[in-house]
C-alpha cells in the first residue's frame, strides 16, 4: 500500500517516518517549500520537528498533484485547515486516514464529517492516541487507535503502519476516536492552568477525572462508545496531554494560569494548539447536545480574557452532586 501524508508539521513528519520502509517509500506533502526542501536535502524538518533525522525513504513535495499515485493518504493538516487542504487534494476516492485532533469552527463538524462533505467517495479512517510527535519520530514505543468502519481496510492500514515500536489497535468507532482527541486538547489547557496557577497535583488529578466524565458525556451524546473513550484515543491521550509541558495545549494553559492573555500566548506562533480553536465550538456543540461541560466553559472564559481567580471560584462553587457521569 503506497502511502502519502498531507501536512508536514510535527505529526505529519513523524507519521511519515513511521510509515517509511526501504522498499515502501512515503511521499510527504509540505505546505511550505522550505520544509519540503529541508526534508529532501537534509532529511530533517528543522521548522516543525527539529533535531530528528528522518529516513531516506521519506521524500517531500510541495505539489499536491503527485499524491494522486498513492493508495491511501494520512491527512495531518490542522483541524481548522482540513476543509481547504482536502478540497485542493487531487484525488478524493482513495482512503483518507484523518489524524488531526479538533472540531471545525463555524458549524462544529468533526473531522470525519468535514472529510465526507469534501470527499464523499473516500473511505474514512481515524488515527488517534497518546502520541507526542518527537517521541514517535525517534522510534519510542507508542500505541494508537486506528478506527475505520470497513474491517478489511482497517486491517490493511493496521498492518501497513504497525512496527514493534508503533502498535495500532483497530476499532470500528470513528466518532469515538475523533471525539477523544478533540476534547482532550481543551482539557489539557485546563490542566495547564492548574499547573501555571500552582493549584497542585490533587487538583490536576481531579481535573483529569472530571474532564474524562465531561468527555464521556459529550462523546456518548454524539454516538461514541464509552469503551473507545476509555481507550488510547480518549483517556490515554488525556492522561498524556494533561501531564506534560511537551503538550502545546498544556503549555498554553500554563501561560493562562500565570495570568498571560491568550492573544499574547498565541500570536506569532507557527505551531498549533488545537484546543484554543476547539474550545468555543465544543461549548456550542455541548449546549446543542444538552450536555453539561463546566471545565470546557471555564477554558473558554479564560481564552476570552476572564481572570483565573473568578473562573476557578465559579468552577469550585457549583452545587455539590453525586459523582456518576
Ligand atoms: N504534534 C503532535 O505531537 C501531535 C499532533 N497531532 C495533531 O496533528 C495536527 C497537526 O499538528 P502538527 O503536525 O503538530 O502541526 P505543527 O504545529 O507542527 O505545524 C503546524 C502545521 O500547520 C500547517 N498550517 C499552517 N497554516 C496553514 C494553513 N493556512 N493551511 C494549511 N495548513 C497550515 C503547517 O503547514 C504545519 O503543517 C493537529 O490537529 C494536532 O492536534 C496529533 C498527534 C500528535
Ligand atoms: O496530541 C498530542 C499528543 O497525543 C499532542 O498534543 P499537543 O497538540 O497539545 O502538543
Amino acid at each position: 500500500m503506497k502511502l502519502g501524508v498531507i501536512g508536514a508539521g510535527a505529526w505529519g513528519t513523524a507519521l511519515a517516518q513511521v510509515a517509511a520502509r526501504d522498499d515502501d517509500p512515503v511521499l510527504l506533502w509540505a505546505r511550505e517549500q522550505e520544509v519540503a526542501d529541508a526534508i529532501n536535502r537534509q532529511h530533517q524538518n528543522p521548522i516543525f520537528l527539529p533535531g530528528i533525522p528522518l529516513s531516506n525513504a521519506v521524500s517531500a513535495t510541495s505539489s499536491m498533484e503527485v499524491l494522486g499515485s498513492c493508495d491511501a493518504l494520512l491527512v495531518v493538516a490542522p483541524a481548522q485547515h482540513l476543509r481547504h487542504v482536502l478540497s485542493n487534494a487531487p484525488v478524493c476516492e482513495i482512503p483518507l486516514v484523518l489524524c488531526a485532533k479538533g472540531i471545525e469552527a463555524g458549524g462544529g463538524r468533526l473531522m470525519s464529517e468535514v472529510a465526507r462533505e469534501v470527499c464523499p467517495d473516500a473511505p474514512i479512517a481515524v488515527l488517534s492516541g497518546p502520541t507526542f510527535a518527537h517521541e514517535v519520530a525517534k522510534g519510542l514505543p507508542t500505541a494508537v487507535t486506528l478506527a475505520c468502519e470497513d474491517q478489511g481496510l482497517r486491517d490493511r492500514l493496521v498492518m501497513r503502519l504497525a512496527s514493534p515500536a508503533f502498535r495500532p489497535y483497530g476499532s470500528a468507532d470513528v466518532i469515538g476516536a475523533e471525539i477523544g482527541g478533540a476534547v482532550k486538547n481543551v482539557l489539557a489547557i485546563a490542566c495547564g492552568v492548574v499547573d501555571g496557577a500552582g493549584f497542585g497535583q490533587n487538583a490536576r488529578a481531579a481535573m483529569i477525572a472530571r474532564g474524562f466524565a465531561e468527555m464521556t458525556r459529550f462523546g456518548v451524546a454524539r454516538g461514541a462508545s464509552p469503551e473507545t473513550l476509555a481507550g488510547l484515543s480518549g483517556l490515554g491521550d488525556l492522561v498524556l496531554t494533561c501531564s506534560s509541558t511537551s503538550s502545546r495545549n498544556f503549555s498554553l494553559g500554563v501561560g493562562l494560569g500565570q495570568g498571560k492573555s491568550a492573544r499574547e500566548l498565541l500570536e506569532d506562533r507557527r505551531t498549533v494548539a488545537e484546543g484554543a480553536a476547539t474550545a468555543p465550538v465544543l461549548r456550542e456543540a455541548a449546549l446543542e447536545a444538552g450536555v453539561d461541560m463546566p471545565i470546557t466553559r471555564a477554558v473558554c472564559a479564560l481564552l476570552e480574557g476572564a481572570g483565573v481567580e473568578p473562573v476557578v471560584d465559579a468552577l469550585l462553587n457549583r452545587p455539590l452532586r453525586d459523582e456518576g457521569l
